[in-house]
């Protein structure tokens, strides 16, 4: 397991997230994403893609993660990488960024092409289920 202060496999999360990125539907912007985390209690959740002929019905990776996470028992995301078709780590768009942060809070850890990241600093001052306290 890897828990807080413990360094995870890195290279195992992005080609978990590269597996993923080869199943993504993403016949529209020819954009493929590939998207892994690992959960606090160790296991790796995935998602890619999905597109919609109605564009803006589309799916990023990260609503598949999420999904995945909470289908498979739940927990909390304390790392996560996402990657291009080239297999290269990009930045999650805003709406997932929010979307991570619910499940992930400002200690989740994210590799970004300019190094690792965490999500308060990628969604600083986040909206998030403290405020509906
Ligand atoms: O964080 C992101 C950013 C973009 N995309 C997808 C959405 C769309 O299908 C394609 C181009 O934006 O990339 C993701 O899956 N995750
Ligand atoms: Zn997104």
């Amino acid at each position: 397991m890897t828990g807080a202060g413990t360094p995870p496999d890195w290279e195992a999360l992005r080609e978990a997230a590269r597996d993923a990125m080869s199943r993504a539907y993403a016949p529209y912007s020819g954009y493929k994403v590939g998207a892994a985390a690992l959960a606090d209690d160790g296991r790796t959740v995935t998602g890619c893609n999905v597109e919609n002929a109605s564009y803006g019905v589309g799916l990023c990776a990260e609503c598949g993660l999420v999904s995945q996470l909470n289908a498979t028992g739940g927990g909390r995301l304390t790392h996560f990488v996402c990657v291009d078709g080239e297999g290269a780590p990009l930045v999650p768009c805003g709406r997932c960024r929010q979307l991570l942060y619910e499940f992930g809070g400002p200690e989740l850890v994210l590799e970004t092409p300019d190094g690792f990241r965490t999500l308060d600093e990628m969604l600083p001052q986040a909206f998030g289920p403290q405020h509906l306290r």
